[in-house]
C-alpha cells in the first residue's frame, strides 16, 4: 500500500472513531427470534430487539400483551422456548456483571413477611457491588442514604418495610435499584401506585441519570412525567412487537406511540411535562 493510501485509510478510520472521551454505545439488550411459552400459552412470538447503551426505551401495550415477560426474558428470569437473548453480548445464564443492572420488578411485596427495615431492603441493592464477606463500607452507606433521599424515604429508613403503603414500597424498590449505582435500569411500571409528586421526583432523578449516559428500559401504562425522557418506544401487542421507533413528544403524545391502547385516563398530558406550568403541583 502506498503512503498516500495508508494516510487516506487512517483518515477514513479516524472519521469513524469517536472523539476522545466519547462513549461508544454497546448493545445492552438483544433478542433474536424470541419465543416464550408459559403454561402452554404463547406469550412472546418471534421478538427481535436491540437496545443500545444510552437509550431510554418505554415498552408499552395493553394488559397481558407480554411486556413484563419481555423484560424478564431479557434479564434471564424467564427462559426462552426458542430464539436467543443477550445481556451486554452475553447470554443471561452466563452474565456475571449484575452490578450493571438495577431492576425494579412489578408490584413486588417487598415486605414478604421478612422483618427487614426500609434501609436494609435498599442496602440489598449494593450486594452485586460487594465482594463476598466484605462488610459494607462508607461508599455503600452513602449510596444507600442518597438513594433513600432521592425517593423521599430517608425519614422512614428505620421502619419495617411491611408497614409502608404500596406506593411507598414501590419507591423502596426504586431506591434499591438506585443504591446499586448501576449503569442500566430495567423498571417494570415504576410509577404504578406512586403519587404525582413522587413520579415527578423520580422523573428528575432519572433525567440526571440519563444525562450521565445511563440506559433505561421501562414498562409503563402511563408515562406521566417520565414521557419527556423517553427516546424510543416499543409497543407489544399479543406477544409481538407491533411498533418500534423514536418516541413522539409534544401535543397529544402522552403515549410515545399513538397506536398504544389507552386503558385509563392519564394523570396529565405529556405536553405539560414535569417542569411546565400545566403540571399538577
Ligand atoms: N407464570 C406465568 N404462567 C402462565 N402464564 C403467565 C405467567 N406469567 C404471565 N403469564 C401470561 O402471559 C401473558 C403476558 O403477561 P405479562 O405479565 O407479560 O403481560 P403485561 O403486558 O406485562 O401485562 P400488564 O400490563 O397487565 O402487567 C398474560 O396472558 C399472562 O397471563
Amino acid at each position: 500500500m502506498t503512503r498516500s493510501a495508508q494516510a487516506t485509510g487512517r483518515a477514513a478510520q479516524a472519521a469513524h472513531e469517536p472523539a476522545a472521551g466519547t462513549r461508544v454505545p454497546e448493545v445492552a439488550f438483544a433478542m433474536r427470534g424470541g419465543h416464550v411459552a408459559l403454561d402452554g400459552r404463547r406469550v412472546l412470538r418471534g421478538v427481535d430487539l436491540r437496545i443500545e447503551t444510552g437509550e431510554v426505551v418505554a415498552v408499552l401495550g395493553a394488559n397481558g400483551s407480554g411486556k413484563s415477560t419481555l423484560i424478564r426474558t431479557l434479564l434471564g428470569l424467564v427462559p426462552l422456548t426458542a430464539g436467543t437473548a443477550e445481556l451486554f453480548g452475553t447470554p443471561p445464564a452466563r452474565f456475571r456483571d449484575w452490578w450493571r443492572i438495577g431492576y425494579v420488578p412489578q408490584r413486588l411485596s417487598v415486605g414478604g413477611g421478612v422483618p427487614a427495615t426500609v434501609r436494609e431492603v435498599v442496602a440489598s441493592g449494593r450486594v452485586p457491588r460487594q465482594r463476598r464477606l466484605r462488610p459494607s463500607g462508607a461508599a455503600d452507606r452513602a449510596a444507600v442514604t442518597a438513594a433513600l433521599e432521592s425517593v423521599g424515604l430517608a425519614g422512614r429508613a428505620g421502619d419495617p418495610v411491611g408497614l409502608l403503603s404500596g406506593g411507598q414500597q414501590q419507591r423502596v424498590l426504586i431506591a434499591r435499584a438506585l443504591a446499586g449505582e448501576p449503569d442500566t435500569f430495567v423498571m417494570d411500571e415504576p410509577t404504578a401506585g406512586v403519587d404525582a409528586e413522587s413520579q415527578r421526583h423520580l422523573a428528575g432523578t432519572l433525567a440526571s441519570l440519563v444525562r450521565q449516559g445511563r440506559t433505561v428500559l421501562l414498562v409503563a401504562h402511563e408515562l406521566g412525567p417520565l414521557a419527556p425522557l423517553i427516546t424510543r418506544s416499543i409497543v407489544v401487542r399479543d406477544g409481538v412487537v407491533a411498533h418500534d421507533g423514536p418516541a413522539q413528544h409534544g401535543e397529544g403524545a402522552c403515549h410515545p406511540h399513538p397506536g398504544h391502547e389507552q386503558e385509563r385516563p392519564h394523570a396529565y398530558d405529556v405536553s405539560s411535562g414535569p417542569m411546565s406550568p400545566g403540571a399538577p403541583k
